[in-house]
């Protein structure tokens, strides 16, 4: 369904004139054929406004947002702060928001209701390292040159208007590295992904794995070269199949991948969880009744239920407290140690960037602007 349409559904008013207005008061472009796309045309930042024209389209009292600002950059963060405030006061709303961004709160909340003693996270596997930049490291002798990407570029037309979400890109993560990408909220961070993953074809440039060229598509690479790239997607929940149980997501890519035996699918399937830090149990629980950061593990442990060498993660903490955001990437840098994998992280936490990637790349407007070693490019707070 386009953005247009879907704010309509919605709307007390769903003429084409109102729709327009909601998605400009939710600051989204208009004019540039916005309202005709589908979601998964839009950026993460596009799709919660959209989100939040939808809620507005009913002419509420009381607006309650579940992370309204998760994954978006600071910049962006601070306008949505701005705009809510703007919203409670010209539309006289009540807003209640749940959010993990103590900044959040400060900007928006007149009262705050602290839920922090229910909100513990998941207790952390005991082989996680207490201080994780201990842990990083090269291994020697890994063949090859890791993962490689030479002048990608995408474009997306509309309205006969093509539009670069990447502009001859370059890129490069070494084997066992741990490689963050870093830009403001749509400078084509997760287009650049899902070319690695290759889910999105480019319209030019290459991609190698140790120094062999790499097929556009994931479908034409066949299944070693599949298992060996995995992707942990921005929203979890709608990439989780809500009619599987974690134990079945986890099953599916270990005999696919990995070829286990039926006998064995259930021990590997503990073991997946209790690699991410939760309980044999949940292998009954369906998506629905987990909490975003277990959805996160579960995401987690499906691409490593594939065996992968490169693990691509997007904005995987977006939606985590800071202590759960924390044990997530203690979590990644671990198994990355364990397993020497690659690890590849877009996260607009820049603390979280600065203290777990070895190298940075940073992205803007579809253009790498600078690479190099995290520490000489990426400021701890
Ligand atoms: N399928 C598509 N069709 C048209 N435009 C698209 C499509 N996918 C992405 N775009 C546009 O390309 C640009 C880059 O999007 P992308 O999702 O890669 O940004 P991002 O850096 O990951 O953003 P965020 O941090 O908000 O998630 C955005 O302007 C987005 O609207």
């Amino acid at each position: 369904m386009r953005v247009r349409r879907l704010v309509a559904e919605t709307a007390v008013d769903p003429s084409p004139q109102a729709v327009r207005d909601l998605l400009a008061e939710c600051r989204l472009p208009v004019d540039d054929g916005l309202p005709d796309r589908r979601p998964g045309a839009l950026s993460g930042g596009q799709q919660r406004r959209v989100a939040l024209a939808r809620a507005l389209a009913r002419r509420p009292g009381i607006l309650l947002l579940d992370e309204p600002t998760a994954g978006l950059d600071t910049a962006l963060r601070d306008e949505i702060a701005g705009l809510l405030r703007h919203l409670a006061t010209t539309r006289d709303l009540a807003i209640v928001l749940a959010c993990h961004d103590p900044e959040l709160v400060d900007r928006c909340a007149d009262d705050v209701v602290d839920l922090a003693t229910a909100c513990r996270p998941a207790p952390r596997p005991a082989t996680l390292p207490a201080r994780p930049e201990d842990t990083v490291s090269h291994p020697d002798g890994m063949a090859g040159n890791g993962l490689t990407a030479h002048g990608l570029t995408v474009g997306f037309t509309r309205h006969g208007r093509a539009r670069l979400a990447l502009d001859g890109v370059d890129f490069a993560a070494a084997p066992g590295s741990a490689t963050g990408i870093v830009g403001p909220s749509g400078s084509g961070k997760t287009t650049l992904l899902r070319v690695l993953a290759g889910l999105q074809r480019p319209d030019a440039g290459t991609l190698t794995l140790d120094d062999q060229v790499l097929p556009a598509l994931a479908r034409k690479r066949g299944r070693d070269r599949q298992r060996r790239i995995q992707l942990v997607p921005q929203n979890p929940l709608g990439t989780l199949n809500p009619a599987r149980t974690v134990g079945a997501t986890l099953a599916r890519p270990l005999r696919l991948h990995q070829a286990t035996a039926k006998a064995d699918l259930a021990d590997r399937v503990t073991g997946l969880l209790a690699d991410v830090g939760l309980p044999a149990d949940f292998a009954r629980r369906y998506p629905a009744e987990l909490s975003g950061g277990q959805r996160q593990r579960v995401s987690i442990a499906r691409a490593l239920a594939a065996g992968p060498d490169v693990l691509l993660c997007d904005e995987v903490t977006s939606a985590l407290d800071p202590d759960t955001a924390t044990a997530i990437m203690s979590l990644l840098t671990a198994l990355r140690e364990r397993h020497g994998m690659t690890l590849v992280v877009v996260s607009h936490e820049h603390h979280l960037i600065a203290r777990y990637t070895d190298t940075v790349h940073l992205l803007d407007t579809g253009r790498i602007t600078d690479s190099g070693p995290t520490a000489s490019l990426v400021a701890m707070t």
